[in-house]
C-alpha cells in the first residue's frame, strides 16, 4: 500500500517510533528472530511465532489481530513509551480553587475543581460487546502494567476545567496544562471494568487505546500527548489528549441542515485519509462511528476511541464478531463471522458518509436481528449468487424478509423536487459500493479515497470554510 501523497508515509513514522520505545533489549525470549523476519511495519515485540508474517497481510483482505498487542507491553518498564513530552515527574499544587473563566471559544462557563479519584462514577456502562471483547486476548495477558506508568507526570499539573463526555472505558475532561496553559482533553481510564482489571491491574482495552495512539501520528488522528497518573489514590491513569472542540455525533445532533455537498466530502477525506494511515499500519479501529470523529473549529476532523482498535495479520484467527456499535456495524459481523478485515471499517465509513448526506443513522437497529433485516430492506436480502459463502454465516439461518432489489437510490436519489439532499452518480456509486454486503466487494479505503466523486463539483470544501460551531454545554 502506498502512502496519500503529500504526507510523509505513514509507515516510517511508526516504525521509528517504536524501534524508539521497543529496543530489543525490551523484547522477550524468543521475540528476536520474529523481529529479524519481519520487515513489515508491524509492532515486532507483540509478534507471535505464528504470526511471523513472509509479505505484507494487506494483500489480503482478511486478517487476524495481533494477540499480543498489548501483553508484552505490560512487561516495559521504561518511562519513555509512556511520557513523550517529559521524563521528569512533576507535582504540582493540587488546584483546589473553584473559579469561573469562559472557554477557548468565547461562551459557557466551567468549574474549575480538584482532579481527584472521586471524579469517577461507579456507573456500570461497560456493554456486553465490549465485555466480549475482553476475552479475545486475556489469556495473553501475564503481569500488572502498573509498572510501565513509572515516571509519567502527576494530574496536578493539570487543571479540570469540565467533564466533557463519559465513555465506557473513561471519562473526558477539558483541562489545562498549568505549565504549558496548552488547553488539553484528559481521559481518566475507568479502572472498575471486571475481573480483569482486579486480576491484572490496568483495563486491556485502555492498554490498547493508549499503545495504538501513543504509536500514531497523523493529522487526522487524535493525538494522545502522554499518559499521567494521580487522583486520591495515586493510581488513576489518564490519557493526555489534543483537545477538539466537538464530535461528529453532538454536530449533527444540533445542526439544523445536513452538511453541503462539499462539507461533506471535506469530512469524508479526512476521515479517510486517517483510516488509510490505520489501515496501511494494519490497524483496524473497529468502532467508527460519529461520537468517534472529532472536530474542531478549524474544520479538522479525527479519528478517536482507540479502544476496540486492533493490529491485523496472517494466518487468520477466530476473532470476536461483538465489536462496533450496533448501527455502524457491518452484515458479516451481524451475522456472527468471526473472521474478518478492514472492510469492516469501511461498512461503517458507509454509514458515516450516508448520515453525513441526511443527517440521520441510516441503519438504526434496535437488536441484532432489526439491525440486520434494516440492512436488507435497503440493500436487498443476500443470496449465494450475491454474496457468496453468506449462506454458511452462524447466523443466516433466521428467516429474513426477501427484498429482492437495492433501494438505496431511493434514499438518495439524484434528483429532488421538494429541495431536499441530491446525491450525484459518482457519490452514488461510493456510498453503494462502501456498503456493499460482501466484504470482499467492499471498497478499500484506497480505492474510496481515489473515487472520483472527490474530484467532480463540487469539490470538497477546504478546512477554512468549513463551519465552525458553538462549544457544547455539558
Ligand atoms: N481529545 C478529545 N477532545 C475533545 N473531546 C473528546 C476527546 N476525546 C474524547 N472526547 C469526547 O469524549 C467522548 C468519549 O470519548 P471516547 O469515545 O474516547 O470514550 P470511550 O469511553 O471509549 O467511549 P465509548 O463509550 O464510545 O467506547 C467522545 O465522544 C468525545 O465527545
Amino acid at each position: 500500500m502506498s502512502p496519500e501523497p503529500g504526507y510523509v508515509s505513514p509507515v516510517q513514522p511508526l516504525e521509528a517510533r517504536l524501534s524508539e520505545k521497543y529496543p530489543v533489549d525490551d523484547l522477550e525470549e524468543g521475540q528476536l528472530e520474529e523481529e529479524q523476519v519481519m520487515q513489515e511495519p508491524v509492532r515486532e515485540s507483540f509478534l507471535e511465532e505464528d504470526q511471523v508474517m513472509q509479505e505484507p497481510p494487506m494483500k489480503s483482505r482478511w486478517g487476524s489481530p495481533k494477540e499480543e498487542f498489548v501483553s508484552h507491553a505490560d512487561n516495559i518498564s521504561r518511562t519513555s513509551r509512556w511520557n513523550r513530552s517529559s521524563l521528569t515527574p512533576e507535582c504540582g499544587e493540587v488546584m483546589v480553587s473553584e473559579e469561573h473563566h469562559s472557554s477557548g471559544s468565547g461562551s459557557g462557563y466551567h468549574s474549575v475543581e480538584k482532579l481527584s479519584a472521586d471524579d469517577y462514577s461507579d456507573r456500570e456502562c461497560c456493554s456486553s460487546d465490549h465485555v466480549e471483547v475482553e476475552n479475545e486476548d486475556r489469556a495473553s495477558l501475564d503481569q500488572g502494567g502498573m509498572n510501565m506508568l513509572l515516571g509519567s507526570r502527576s494530574v496536578n499539573n493539570f487543571q479540570k476545567l469540565n467533564k466533557i463526555n463519559e465513555g465506557t472505558y473513561g471519562i473526558v475532561y477539558r483541562a489545562r496544562d498549568e505549565k504549558t496553559k496548552e488547553i488539553v482533553a484528559l481521559k481518566k481510564i475507568k479502572m472498575k471494568e471486571d475481573r480483569f482489571e482486579e486480576e491484572y491491574g490496568f483495563p486491556l482495552t485502555s492498554l490498547r487505546e493508549i499503545n495504538i495512539l501513543l504509536s500514531c501520528n497523523h493529522p487526522s488522528i487524535v493525538n494522545v500527548k502522554e499518559v499521567v497518573v494521580g487522583g486520591k489514590n495515586d493510581n488513576d491513569v489518564y490519557m493526555v489528549m489534543e483537545h477538539l472542540e466537538h464530535d461528529l455525533r453532538g454536530v449533527m445532533d444540533r445542526k439544523k441542515e445536513p452538511f453541503s455537498t462539499s462539507e461533506v466530502k471535506c469530512l469524508m477525506m479526512q476521515l479517510l485519509e486517517g483510516l488509510s494511515y490505520l489501515h496501511t499500519n494494519w490497524i483496524i479501529h473497529r468502532d467508527l462511528k460519529p461520537s468517534n470523529l472529532l472536530m474542531n473549529n478549524s474544520g479538522e476532523l479525527k479519528i478517536c476511541d482507540f479502544g476496540m482498535a486492533r493490529q491485523y495479520g496472517s494466518p487468520i484467527k477466530p476473532y470476536t464478531q461483538m465489536v462496533i456499535t450496533q448501527w455502524y456495524r457491518p452484515p458479516e459481523l451481524l451475522l456472527g463471522a468471526k473472521e474478518y478485515s478492514t472492510a469492516v471499517d469501511m461498512w461503517s465509513v458507509g454509514c458515516i458518509m450516508a448520515e453525513l448526506l441526511s443527517q440521520k443513522p441510516l441503519f438504526p437497529g434496535k437488536s441484532e436481528l432489526d439491525q440486520l433485516q434494516k440492512i436488507f430492506a435497503v440493500l436487498g436480502t443476500p443470496n449465494e449468487s450475491i454474496w457468496p459463502g453468506f449462506s454458511s454465516f452462524p447466523n443466516a439461518k433466521a428467516k429474513f424478509p426477501s427484498q429482492p432489489y437495492n433501494m438505496l437510490r431511493k434514499k438518495f436519489p439524484a434528483i429532488s423536487f421538494v429541495g431536499g439532499q441530491i446525491l450525484s452518480e459518482r457519490g452514488f456509486d461510493l456510498l453503494n459500493s462502501l456498503l456493499s454486503l460482501d466484504p470482499e466487494k467492499r471498497l478499500t479505503v484506497e480505492e474510496a479515497l481515489n473515487h472520483g466523486w472527490f474530484h467532480e463539483v463540487p469539490l470538497p470544501k477546504s478546512k477554512d470554510f468549513m463551519p465552525t460551531y458553538p462549544p457544547k454545554r455539558c
